[in-house]
């Protein structure tokens, strides 16, 4: 009998797959040219989540067989400190890639810090001149990862997006913004809900595709769902249980499962594809020194 089970996007899998290929491109862009996939990765202050992405991230880059280099600056470091260090990594030509682990403190300026990236070595595709340039359907530039691994599952179910109506909720900068841009390149009709939205849960019911990027655990309920549609939940909410605490997405999994034709559990779907697509911008980054 069926559970539902079928119906789950595998992000951790597909996720697995695609860190193989990259590490076997890293290692041919080393053994045919001289170049070491190199990715900096910068944090500062504690913040425990962060402390274990860029763990993750420094584990990931080197089981890519690519080169990882980790900054670490105290929480009250000044803007002007990172600046400096940003302008020796943006100087150094053996560091391909570049990024700040967010959020940062708040005596920083997020965007000051993200602009001062090259844009060539923003691997994390924040910089104004990487979001430009997807806002204007250019595939030139750097494109932010979660979006870009919520593309890749949900290609792999739909391999043709075109004339699908989307509903993005959430309108970060980081995952809502882009995604819209790029389901909008794909041929989707685009919803983009946002703080001020009337009724989310109706413009939710009229998509084919629902990306839930809200920040907000549980908001997208069952009866939101219109038959059939394909569910890709971007939220991480650390919520308190009786044993400690648990992962959980945006979407109320048990309540939409049963009227979704697919959806991405969390933990195991977006997230480690986050991961996975800053590997593949990392060895973009290195790749395109052969052309500069
Ligand atoms: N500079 C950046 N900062 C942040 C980004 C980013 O893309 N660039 N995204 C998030 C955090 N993040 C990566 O940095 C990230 C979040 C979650 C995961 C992940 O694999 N999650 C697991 C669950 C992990 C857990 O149990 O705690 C999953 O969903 O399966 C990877 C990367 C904010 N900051």
């Amino acid at each position: 009998m069926e559970n539902g089970s079928e119906k789950l996007i595998n992000g951790r899998a597909f996720a697995a797959r695609l860190r193989r290929d990259i590490r076997e491109e890293a290692h041919a862009l080393h053994a045919q040219h001289g170049i070491l996939p190199t990715l900096a990765v910068v944090m500062v202050g504690e913040d425990p989540a962060s402390a274990v992405y860029v763990r993750s991230k420094v584990r990931a880059t080197e089981e890519a067989g690519m080169r990882s280099v980790a900054h670490h600056l105290p929480g009250d470091a000044t803007e002007e400190e990172l600046l400096t260090l940003i302008a020796a990594l943006n100087a150094d030509p053996s560091v391909h890639g570049i990024l700040v682990q967010l959020p940062v403190p708040q005596q920083i300026r997020r965007d000051a810090v993200l602009d001062a990236i090259a844009p060539e070595k923003d691997v994390d595709g924040f910089h104004i001149v990487n979001a430009g340039r997807l806002a204007v359907g250019r595939r030139d530039g750097f494109v932010p990862c979660t979006p870009l691994g919520c593309l890749m599952l949900l290609k792999s179910v739909l391999p043709s997006l075109a004339g699908q109506q989307a509903v993005v909720i959430g309108a970060s900068n980081i995952v809502g913004r882009p995604m819209a841009q790029l389901l909008q390149q794909e041929g989707c009709t685009v919803t983009v809900t946002h703080l001020k939205t009337r009724d989310v849960a109706a413009e939710t019911r009229r998509a084919d595709i629902v990306i839930a990027a809200a920040g907000h655990a549980g908001l997208v309920r069952g009866d939101w769902i219109k038959p059939g549609a394909i569910v890709i939940d971007v939220g991480i909410n650390r919520v308190q249980t009786e044993e400690g605490s648990r992962i959980v997405g945006d979407v109320a999994f048990d309540e939409v499962l049963p009227h979704a034709a697919a959806i991405t559990p969390v933990p195991g779907g977006v997230g480690p594809m986050t991961i996975a697509c800053l590997l593949q911008n990392t060895l973009h980054a290195a790749r395109k020194t052969l052309s500069a």
